[in-house]
This record gives C-alpha cells, structure tokens and sequence, in this order.
C-alpha cells in the first residue's frame, strides 16, 4: 500500500541537460537579493522539465504521493569544493547552483521561508555532520540516528513541505521515511489522537547556541523558549478525521501525564510508522521532497570521518501560503519566520 505514496523519477541525459542550461539562465541574479532571487526562481521555474512539473503538480493538487526522489541531477564535485566542518558553509558561491536547484523545485510547490532562529536565518540550509554533534537529536548528528519527525512539529507554521538535495553521500547514510496505515488504528485510538492531548516542543536546533549571535533576533529565540517552557497542547491528527494529516516528533512530544488513553493511542501509530519506514540512501544529484503533512522522515546513523568528503546536503522549507506566516514576519517580503 506504501510504495505508491513514494515515487522516484530518474532524469534523462536531456532533461538534466535543459536543468543545466535554465540554470546557467539565472547565472546574473543578484545574490544579496532574496526577493530578486525569489521572483526570478519562480519564473523560472516553469521551464523545468515537463515530468518535473508534472509530478510536482500532483503532489501539490492531490496530496499524492507523499514524497518523491528525483535522481540524476548532475552534481560538479570539484566545484561545490569540500564538505564543510562548520555552518553556514564558508564559500556559498560554489553551491550557487545547487540552492537555485532547490529554490526552482520550492517554486512549484508553493514558497520558501526561512527560520530566524534556525541556521542563521539563512533561506536554503546545510546539512552535514559537525564534530563534536555525533549524538544530538540534529540534522548535523551522525553517530546517533536521526530519529523520524514532523519537520518542526512544535511549530505551528511549519513547512508544507521539505526539500533535501544531496550534494555528496558517499557514506551512503539512510534517509528514512514514513507514515502510518491508519486503517489499522481503532476508533478509539483514531479520535484520541485527533484531539490536542500531546505536549509537543522545540528542537534544539532553534536555539542561541545553534545560531550565530544576533540581536534582532533575541524576541525570536525568546519566543521559542517560551514554546519550551509551556508546551502547547497538541493532536497528532488534524483535518479530515477520515483522512488526516500527521505531526508527530517522539523525541520532542510525549502524551499529557497520566492521560493513558493517549499514551495508549500514541505508542500504536508509533509503531505503525516504524513498522511501514522506507529507507532510501540519497546520492550525489537526488533531490527528496517530503510533504510534511502526510510523511515523517530521520536518518539511519553513519560515520563522519570530517576529511571534506563527508555527506552533504541542502534543505529548505516550504509553505503552500506565506499570508498564513504575514504576522509573523517583518514585512510582506521578509521571508523569515
Ligand atoms: N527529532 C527531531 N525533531 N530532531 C530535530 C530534527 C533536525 C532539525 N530539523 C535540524 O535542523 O537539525
Ligand atoms: O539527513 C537527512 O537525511 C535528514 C535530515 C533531517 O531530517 C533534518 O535535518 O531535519
Ligand atoms: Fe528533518
């Protein structure tokens, strides 16, 4: 019932070929102007290749399928130099490309946004092992097993979706990805986890020491200390009881003390998740895009050896509709929440 909801579409010579040339379209645009850069992407964007765009469609139209691995993307190794040790990564102008191939595919699905809080404040996000982070619950972890979540389940603006472009894995660490067969799920346990009986908080990737200092943002990582002091109360289903979405994070969410119900109803979709995970090792050249209501995905541990040749890769996030964020950032065209 699973494979469906995962699709994979393995890009000809030529199509990668038509990527390279629309990229080197974009080769002029202003790279301290996030509005320029967005406005050209989404331009752009509709020349992508015809399969692209058709499978992006259907993910954004019909839900379906939960996510998608395109492969095949070329990827220049000399030119995006060694995987960084450190982040933000100190040559961005060599990964250029790879951010606009992420940006181009953000294009299609909706808008990409940014977290003040998380990674600089930065649009598109590295995500690579960092010494002495083997064993955080963080995309910079190796050592440990990056357990599967919601992205930014505490958050109630989180992304729609999110897009993983592997720049290098020769470690071939496993991506997982998953989502519950609810039709297994009782009644009982269905309506429980529908209603808002989970205490969900902040990952520590949102936090001061994550994030170089920076004033303007000190109200933004209050308010996220405040997200960890009180909890919000939440349901791990939400819309369509029939056919609900997902926002789960285990590490960071734990049923409402002493409510056995949901303790109950929790530890049966946490194994229907775990009992249905996919594994996929992303290589150099694929991109994953993981739709964030209906998929949770983490990453198997591996061994970072720190030599400039370790995994490498670029996120981002994306919302269906930046109005729902308007409040929440500075002006209509900030892009950070
Ligand atoms: N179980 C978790 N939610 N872990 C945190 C996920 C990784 C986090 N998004 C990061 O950027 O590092
Ligand atoms: O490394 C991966 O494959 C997934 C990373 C991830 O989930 C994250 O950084 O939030
Ligand atoms: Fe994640």
């Amino acid at each position: 019932m699973t494979d469906l909801q995962l699709r994979t579409v393995a890009l000809t010579h030529e199509e990668n070929t038509e990527v390279d040339d629309l990229l080197r379209t974009l080769a002029d645009v202003p790279v301290d102007s996030t509005v320029a850069l967005l406005h050209r992407t989404r331009l752009a964007a509709q020349e992508l290749p015809l399969r692209i765009r058709t499978e992006l469609t259907g993910m954004r139209l019909y839900d379906s399928p939960r996510a998608l691995v395109v492969t095949g993307f070329g990827i220049d190794d000399d030119r995006i130099g060694p995987t960084p040790v450190t982040r933000p990564a100190p040559a961005p102008e060599r990964t250029r490309n790879q951010e606009l191939l992420l940006l181009l595919h953000a294009a299609l699905l909706g808008e990409a946004f940014g977290w003040a809080t998380q990674q600089n404040g930065r649009l598109v996000h590295d995500v690579l092992p960092i010494p002495g982070e083997e064993t955080e619950q963080m995309g910079s972890s190796s050592k440990a097993e990056l357990l599967w979540h919601t992205e930014d389940a505490f958050h109630p603006l989180r992304c729609d979706y999110v897009g993983l472009l592997c720049l290098r894995n020769h470690q071939r660490a496993v991506t997982t990805l998953g989502w519950p067969d609810l039709s297994r799920l009782t009644p009982e346990d269905r309506a429980t986890l529908l209603e808002p009986r989970y205490l969900i908080r902040p990952d520590t990737s949102h936090t001061p020491e994550q994030n170089a200092a920076d004033a303007q943002s000190a109200e933004r990582f209050a308010a996220i200390a405040e997200m960890d002091d009180t909890p919000e109360h939440v349901a791990v289903l939400f819309g369509d009881p029939e056919d609900p979405y997902l926002r789960i994070d285990p590490a960071y969410m734990s049923p409402a003390p002493g409510d056995a119900a949901a303790r109950r109803a929790y530890d049966t979709i946490t194994t229907l998740i775990e009992d249905a995970l996919q594994y996929v090792a992303l290589e150099a050249g694929s991109l994953l895009l993981v739709d964030n209501y209906q998929a949770v995905h983490g990453r198997k541990p591996f061994v970072a050896a720190y030599d400039g040749r370790d995994r490498w890769l670029k996120r981002v996030n994306i919302t269906r509709d930046l109005r729902r964020s308007r409040s929440a950032r500075q002006s209509a065209t900030s892009l950070l929440v």
